[in-house]
């Protein structure tokens, strides 16, 4: 079985494209596992890697995707509160948002923040915290002690960063996944 876990939730397919980019930047890997949208994920799933990459975009006003936001499926919104039991210590996590800092700057990728929150909360060790450098945003929940707590993407305004940032940011949680640079 892999070694890790690769989950997202998507409403507009941004944040499942990524995932898919970070799966073919490692080709014949088995540790990695095929992505999976949270909406067929069960925390039995979640529970047995030891390294985990969870992506996010925040819809609404600062909100997790899900139905409450809008989304045509259940996402993030509806599966973080099945992984509340979940023990995290010993996992290995790093993250990855999704926001528009143009359109929803005083949110803006807040629901990275929250999965952050979630994460440490159950005692995972997180890593991949990425510079603010390079945006321009009034208030973000994802911003600690002046950093992203993990990968921050905007596609909406930022598309042509995009893989550049994914690279650099691959570089930087390599080590910490025992993944080939
Ligand atoms: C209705 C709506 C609300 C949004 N709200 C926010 C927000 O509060 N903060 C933010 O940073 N981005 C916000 N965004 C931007 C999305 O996060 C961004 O477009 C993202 O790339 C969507 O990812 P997805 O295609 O995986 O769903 C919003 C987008 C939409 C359509």
């Amino acid at each position: 079985m892999p070694r890790i876990g690769l989950f997202f939730g998507s409403n507009t397919g941004n944040t499942r494209k990524i995932a898919k980019m970070i799966k073919r930047r490692f080709p014949d890997n088995d540790d990695i596992a095929d992505p999976l949208n949270v909406n067929k994920a069960t925390p039995e799933l979640v529970a047995g890697y030891s390294h985990l990459i969870l992506g996010t975009p925040t819809l609404g006003e600062g909100a997790m995707p899900g139905l409450e936001a809008d989304c045509q499926n259940p996402s993030w919104a509806e599966f973080l509160p099945q992984l509340a039991e979940l023990d995290f210590t010993g996992k290995t996590v790093a993250l990855y948002g999704l926001g528009d800092q143009e359109k929803y700057g005083d949110n803006f990728c807040d629901a990275l923040g929250e999965l952050y929150d979630f994460v440490v909360a159950r005692g995972a060790r997180v890593v991949g915290a990425w510079p603010t450098d390079g945006y321009e945003f009034m208030a973000s929940k994802a911003e600690r002690e002046g950093e992203f707590v993990g990968l921050v993407q905007d596609l909406d305004n930022q598309k042509m960063l995009l893989e550049a940032r994914l690279e650099d940011w691959l570089k930087l949680i390599g080590p910490e996944f025992g993944l080939p640079l």
